[in-house]
Formats: C-alpha cells, sequence, structure tokens
C-alpha cells in the first residue's frame, strides 16, 4: 500500500461508523462545487450511509454537490437483493436529495457484465472530461473501500485477470464468486483524492494485518494511489 495510510481506530463498528460518516460529511463542506464520490458495497459501509442519510448530517450536507458512483456492482438487476446500488438507495439515496442526474449506477442492464463494464468504462471517462487520467487531477474525490476476508477489495479478488488491468478502468469479473461482477481496475480505484478503507470485525483482523504489513498477494495490498489513503478500522479489527 502507497502512500503509508492514516490509521482511525474506533472503539466500536458504531463509532467507526460516526467517524467515517462525520469525515464524508466533512469532505462535502469543504468542496468549493461538486464532489464525486465513488462509494463501495458489501456490508460495512451500510451503517455509515445510515448515518449520512439521518439527522443531524442529513440537513447539514449540500447533496446538490454530490456525484455518486459504485466501485464495484454484482451483475444483477439494480433492486435485486444483492445489489450494491440497491443498498445504496435503502440506506441513502432515497432519503437524501442528490439530483438523480449525478447518480452514476454501473449499467447491469447491458446484454453482459464486459458490456456493462465497457459502458461504465465510458461514464467514467465521460464524466472525467479526458480520454485518459492524470495524475494530477484525480477522477474521484473520495473512494470508499471494503476489505473482504480473503483480501479483496471492490470486486479485485485473489487471482484474477482484472488485477493485471491498466488500460481499462472498469473490468468484468465472471468466476470469481457465484454472480459476475463489475469492478474498477486499480487505475481508476487509484485515481481519487482520498481513499477510505472501512474495517469492521474480529474476521478482518489477519487479513487487516497482512494489508498493512504490504502483503503483495492480496488485491488491497496493491492499491497505490498518488492521493492520501486512510483506515477506518474498530478496535475488533485492528487489535490491541
Ligand atoms: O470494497 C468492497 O469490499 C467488500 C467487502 O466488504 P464487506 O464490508 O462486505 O466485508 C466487497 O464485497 C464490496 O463489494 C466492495 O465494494
Amino acid at each position: 500500500m502507497k502512500p503509508a495510510p492514516e490509521i482511525d481506530v474506533a472503539a466500536s463498528a458504531e463509532e467507526l461508523a460516526a467517524r467515517a460518516a462525520a469525515w464524508i460529511a466533512a469532505k462535502i463542506a469543504a468542496a468549493p462545487k461538486r464532489i464525486a464520490l465513488n462509494l463501495s458495497g458489501g456490508s460495512t459501509p451500510k451503517e455509515v450511509f445510515r448515518l449520512l442519510a439521518a439527522e443531524p448530517l442529513r440537513s447539514a450536507i449540500d447533496w446538490s454537490k454530490v456525484e455518486i458512483f459504485w466501485g464495484d456492482e454484482r451483475f444483477v438487476p439494480l433492486d435485486h437483493a444483492m445489489s450494491n446500488f440497491r443498498m445504496t438507495s435503502e440506506t441513502l439515496l432515497s432519503h437524501v436529495p442528490v439530483p438523480p442526474g449525478q447518480i452514476h449506477p454501473v449499467p447491469v442492464d447491458a446484454a453482459s457484465p464486459e458490456k456493462a463494464a465497457a459502458l461504465y468504462d465510458g461514464t467514467l471517462r465521460e464524466f472525467y472530461g479526458a480520454p485518459t487520467l492524470d495524475l494530477a487531477r484525480p477522477l474521484f474525490d473520495v473512494t470508499l473501500l471494503g476489505l473482504g476476508a480473503d483480501g479483496h477489495t471492490a470486486s479485485l479478488f485473489p487471482g484474477t485477470p482484472a488485477l493485471e488491468i491498466r488500460d481499462a478502468l472498469v473490468s468484468a469479473v465472471v468466476g470469481a464468486t457465484p454472480e459476475p461482477r463489475i469492478t474498477m481496475t486499480y487505475p481508476a480505484l487509484a485515481s481519487s483524492a482520498e481513499i477510505a478503507f472501512l474495517v469492521s470485525g474480529e474476521a478482518k483482523r489477519e487479513i487487516l494485518r497482512r494489508v498493512l504489513a504490504n502483503d503483495a498477494a492480496l488485491p488491497a495490498s496493491r492499491i497505490e494511489t498518488a492521493g492520501a489513503l486512510r483506515i477506518f478500522a474498530d478496535r475488533a479489527a485492528f487489535g490491541g
């Protein structure tokens, strides 16, 4: 992992969520105009999203500035129980006034995971306003990431071809999980002013230790960014 992450250790999962939500709210407040948030799926961000959608943060945030993307998605309909979009809608987006045109879901209605990936790649480049990413001008302001017990992050799973992709921003991931996934690749995830991992629970302790030791076999360890790297962990995950 580069650069060395700033590690924020909370006493509990609830405190982790509160600290991460407050941090995101502060990032939105500090943004002069629009702010591009690249969200993670999975279980850990749910409470963070609920807190952002509840008072006092809901009213304090200028949601008209916010653009929403997803770092990964299951190739299932948007209303499917496994959909990251659905989880985000239920916990956050159906409760806050983000203009609909600023919500950019992965197009899971495409004919195949590969087509969905290619379309989302185009969406990212159009939003960025240039065909290639410039290190000095990140695509996202904030990228949230989770950490799977196998070391995956977004849908970058150990041993999958997506880990080696450098010329596309988005890839299909077929065969790593029962359902196909769509994931941003390292170059897209890395193009963020701030990357924040959310890691909670004792089940993540060993994998977090290995990520912090830069175990190169783990996809999460291979995130490299010109931006800042932060880890929100609870004591159960971090130890101590
Ligand atoms: O970054 C991500 O990581 C998770 C694993 O997180 P968890 O909170 O469910 O343990 C992953 O599956 C998710 O889709 C992704 O965005």
